[in-house]
């Protein structure tokens, strides 16, 4: 039994010691997604549009392990500030239309980066 490490190369290095995801069996394990346009590798402005990239993020790290988000089982939402729950809320609704995992969202005092957002995940693959 062997842990396999998902790092797609689409995705902005992380520059810290941890893989975006490890896959184990028919399980992954997604590291918190900050906010990080893949295409700017920055963070957009306002909680909206970092949960959208938070997201986009997660649904990287999972495809290239051969997931998806309908097979995510549990996330953490990490909010900079819980004032952000309804707005993160609307933008999370659109990514898990049916059935949305099982979730905890939690307020922290800081976010990596001092992004407004993090969202770490598990899934269930089917390859
Ligand atoms: C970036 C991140 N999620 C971490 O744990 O450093």
């Amino acid at each position: 039994m062997s842990r396999t490490v998902i790092a797609p190369p689409s995705l902005t290095a992380p520059g810290v010691p941890l893989s975006p995801g490890i896959a184990f069996e028919n399980l992954v394990f997604v590291s918190g997604q900050l906010p990080v346009d893949s295409e700017t590798g920055s963070f957009p402005e306002g909680v909206a549009a970092q949960t959208k990239a938070s997201l986009a993020n997660l649904k990287t790290v999972l495809e290239a392990a051969g997931a998806s988000m309908g097979g995510v089982v549990k996330t953490t939402v990490f909010l900079k500030d819980m004032n952000d729950f309804a707005a993160m809320n609307a933008i999370y609704a659109e990514a898990f239309p049916s059935e949305p995992p099982a979730r905890s969202a939690i307020e922290v005092a800081r976010l990596p980066k001092d992004a407004l957002v993090e969202i770490e995940a598990v899934a269930i693959r089917t390859r």
